[in-house]
């Protein structure tokens, strides 16, 4: 993907993490995706006091676009930011999810707060992974 492309969806991801409801964590996070038609959706985590009711950032952006009327592999890319030292791992859930709605190489950008950003892919994050195909 073009950098200035990726640039833009990291600082969506960015931007959007203020929105972050996570009182019991203190633990900001923001997601950004690119659609393949170049339509952006952005999500953060959602918390609840019944803690396994939380939903991740990743996962938020995803079911936005989804609930929009998006086919499953339309995702083009994710950015998914945190304020960690080191770039932030998406959870297995969330990664579970971009197996679903993703490409194998769709990439996923993830940063830290010093500002850098490591690119991997879905591939990447879950290698050997069970998908629609196994069924
Ligand atoms: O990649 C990640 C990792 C964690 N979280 C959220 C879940 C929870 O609200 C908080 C602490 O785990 O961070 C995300 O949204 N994405
Ligand atoms: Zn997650």
């Amino acid at each position: 993907m073009k950098q200035e492309k990726i640039d833009n969806l990291v600082e969506e991801a960015i931007n959007i993490k203020p929105n972050s409801y996570s009182p019991y964590s203190n633990f900001r996070v923001g997601a950004a995706i690119e659609m393949n038609d170049g339509e952006l959706f952005t999500g953060v985590n959602i918390e609840n006091v019944s803690f396994g009711a939380t939903n991740c950032a990743e996962r938020s952006a995803i079911f936005t676009a989804i609930s929009q009327g998006y086919q499953p592999k339309t995702i083009k890319a994710i950015a998914v930011s945190g304020d960690t030292d080191d770039f932030l791992p998406p959870c297995s859930i969330c990664r579970q999810v971009m197996v679903e709605f993703c490409e194998p190489e769709t990439p996923v950008y993830l940063t830290r707060k010093d500002g850098k950003v490591l690119e991997t892919s879905v591939e990447g994050l879950v290698p050997f992974a069970f998908s629609t195909m196994d069924m």
